[in-house]
């Protein structure tokens, strides 16, 4: 793997790239372009193909009851399960407000409905944290990248010192204290999930918290405006989430899809739940028993599409590796170890490429 020091080379000269002029999706189908520019353009055969495929449910998983002894063994079977099998599952009963999710859902629609000069005023990409932060476009690493059909609105949520909350939007003016909100609520249903997948590992339930002490969150939210060309362009390329644990919260418009096998599944939308997927660092901590599973965006020709993602990584110097418990002789460990900070630079500084960064850490 690279030197975290030449991926972080790698993020600056993303970062002066990003400073060209080149229109952001939402500007383009403002501007009702009929056709894709040529750089939005997949080849042929990295196309998404049509129609949608079949829906089959992710697993739901209903988080109610765990102080039942009996209720809590059943629900960390049903998390251990879903995250071998799909590395993604949907939550009910989570426990944040359904009003807050709503709030969530309007303040960010809010900013993205703003003047385009106005966004980029107020939330310019920079160098943040050990990421590009901002609005506007990402991944745009050479000319020969194709681009994804999403503008993105990224910032840390914790801790205090990366959150830098002067970078946030100022508009609306409930859009802080919404955030504030729903980061808080969001890493206390994150603790709670920790415990109960460590359990479901026949770890310590404390066992993958204490890797997360004092982690980092970030947030990035995804705009996918409508597309003349959906079949031609990704809303996201495939890929895995480099982070511990992603927390999703889509505005009830398809266009999800995980990868099962050779199959593209879209996720149907369940109002009120909060989709919950493995992230590399997981699957690395489990020696391979959890799945940080595949997933891409598509778009389509009619609706905006927004989704709203929360990422969680552990300090940037926590060693990620698997879990002594997990490795014996018939289980040797299938990863290289790797510090959680060289592993989120390395992945942010190329493009989006399936499974490759976790793959690249394979033990021959
Ligand atoms: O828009 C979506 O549903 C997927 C977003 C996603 O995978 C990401 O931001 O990493
Ligand atoms: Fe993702």
């Amino acid at each position: 793997m690279d030197s975290s020091s030449a991926a972080m080379d790698a993020l600056l000269k993303q970062f002066e790239r990003l400073q060209r002029p080149i229109d952001l999706v939402q500007t383009l189908h403002e501007s009702q372009v009929k056709e894709v520019p040529a750089r939005y353009i997949l080849p042929s055969n990295r196309r998404p193909s049509r129609p949608l495929q079949v829906q089959q449910a992710l697993p739901v998983i209903d988080l109610a009851g765990l102080e039942d002894i009996d209720q809590r063994f059943k629900t960390v079977r049903q998390l251990a399960q879903a995250s071998q099998e799909w590395g993604f599952f949907q939550i009910i009963n989570h426990g944040i407000p359904l009003s807050l999710l709503e709030s969530v859902k309007r303040v960010s629609q809010d900013f993205f409905d703003l003047p385009l000069e106005e966004k980029r005023k107020q939330c310019p990409v920079r160098p943040g944290t050990n990421m590009l932060e901002g609005y506007g476009r990402f991944f745009d690493i050479s000319d020969d990248t194709v681009l994804d059909w999403v503008d993105a609105l990224v910032h840390y949520i914790f801790p205090q010192w990366a959150k830098a909350v002067e970078h946030w939007p100022k508009t609306p003016s409930t859009y802080r204290e919404t955030y504030e909100k729903y980061g808080e609520e969001v890493m206390g249903l994150i603790e709670k999930l920790l415990g109960l997948l460590s359990e479901g590992l026949g770890l310590d339930p404390n066992y993958i918290q204490i890797l997360n002490k004092e982690p980092l969150v970030e947030l990035r939210i995804n705009y996918y405006p409508p597309c003349p060309q959906p079949d031609m362009v990704n809303g996201l390329k495939p890929h895995s989430d480099p982070n511990m644990l992603t927390v999703l919260l889509d505005d009830g418009v398809e266009g999800l899809q995980v990868r099962k096998d050779e199959d593209w599944l879209t996720v149907p939308p369940v109002p009120g739940a909060l989709i919950i997927n493995i992230g590399d660092m997981l699957q690395i901590i489990s020696n391979g028993k959890y799945k940080s599973a595949e997933h891409r965006a598509v778009v389509n020709t009619n609706q905006n599409r927004m989704s709203i993602v929360m990422f969680l990584s552990p300090q940037d110097d926590v060693l990620i590796d698997a879990a002594p418990e997990l490795i014996d002789e018939g289980h040797p460990s299938l990863y290289k170890a790797v510090k959680a900070g060289v592993y989120g630079t390395v992945y942010m500084s190329k493009d989006l490429r399936g499974k490759g960064a976790v793959n690249d850490l394979l033990i021959e």
